[in-house]
């Protein structure tokens, strides 16, 4: 068995691997704050499992320090922790970002989940993620990654209003088309500017191959943004994917 993890910038997800199971469903959550409480909490997992893990593979977006954390509570349980980095090409997708390196490694294992979930031929796929940020990338038929957007996700774009205004809450509740008062106000203001972003990016694709695209989607945002979403870009195929992430480690793992 080897474990998974998708360290974020909010969360860390663990989910585990075993070669002849595959990836198995239920994923894990440990909130990265307070810091100093991950070791034993990420310690009381490891010992809920019912078989001890062999190894670990991880991507990770929060930083050395964490990183230092997680590979020393590994060692610790004899469990060796490698963590898997964007690259030029791996498996069959092909990055397109200037300097491979420079792309989140949770983009990309996200990206290799997402060609995983399409083995036979494709449209074009858009992948959003609304996580901590949200994140909207494109995959071509051919499987090569074109790029793609980075923005504040939902929870952080209420969080700026509130603190870099005197007057705005911290708003939450149900968008309107004519928002009335200020917490709707905000509430549709940043699900339209979510879901505009997705949009940009569907349209932008579907004139770049002549076709529509998939819209793959992700991430605790999506539940927020869905409505929205689904009405403004009711002509599209939208398939929901629980945790492309883990599900490319898995794909990394299997091919190996
Ligand atoms: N109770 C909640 N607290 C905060 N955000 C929530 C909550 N419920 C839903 N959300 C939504 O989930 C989003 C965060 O998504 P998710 O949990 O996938 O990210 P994360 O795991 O924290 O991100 P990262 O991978 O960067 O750590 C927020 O933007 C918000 O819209
Ligand atoms: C964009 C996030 C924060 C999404 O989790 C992460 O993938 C990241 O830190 N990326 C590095 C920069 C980039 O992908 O261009």
């Amino acid at each position: 068995m080897i474990v998974l993890l998708d360290v974020g910038n909010s969360r860390l997800k663990l989910g585990w691997y075993h070669p002849s199971l595959g990836r198995e469903a239920a994923v894990h959550a440990v909130a990265l704050n307070p810091l100093a409480q991950l070791p034993e909490r990420l310690r009381k997992w490891l010992s809920s499992l019912p078989v001890q893990p062999r190894a670990a593979m991880g991507v990770n977006v929060a930083g050395s320090v964490v990183a230092d954390m997680l590979t020393e509570v590994f060692r610790e349980a004899s469990c060796p922790l490698s963590w898997n980095a964007p690259a030029a090409t791996q498996l069959d997708v092909q990055n397109g970002y200037d300097r491979p390196e420079q792309l989140g490694a949770d983009r990309w294992a996200a990206l290799l989940g997402l060609a995983g979930h399409f083995p036979k031929a494709h449209p074009p796929l858009v992948l959003a993620t609304f996580g901590t940020a949200t994140t909207i990338d494109t995959l071509s038929p051919e499987k090569r990654f074109e790029g793609g957007l980075i923005l504040p996700g939902p929870a952080l774009m209420r969080q700026s209003l509130a603190q870099g205004t005197a007057n705005l809450p911290l708003a939450s509740g149900a968008g309107s088309d004519y928002p009335t008062h200020t917490l709707q106000a905000i509430s549709t203001g940043v699900v339209a500017a979510q879901t505009g972003a997705v949009w940009r990016q569907c349209e932008i694709t579907r004139q770049r191959f002549g076709v529509a695209p998939t819209l793959c989607v992700s991430g605790g945002g999506w539940p927020e943004v869905e409505t929205e979403v689904r009405r403004m870009l009711a002509s599209l195929d939208i398939k929901f994917i629980a945790h492309p992430v883990l599900d490319g480690l898995a794909r990394v793992l299997q091919s190996e």
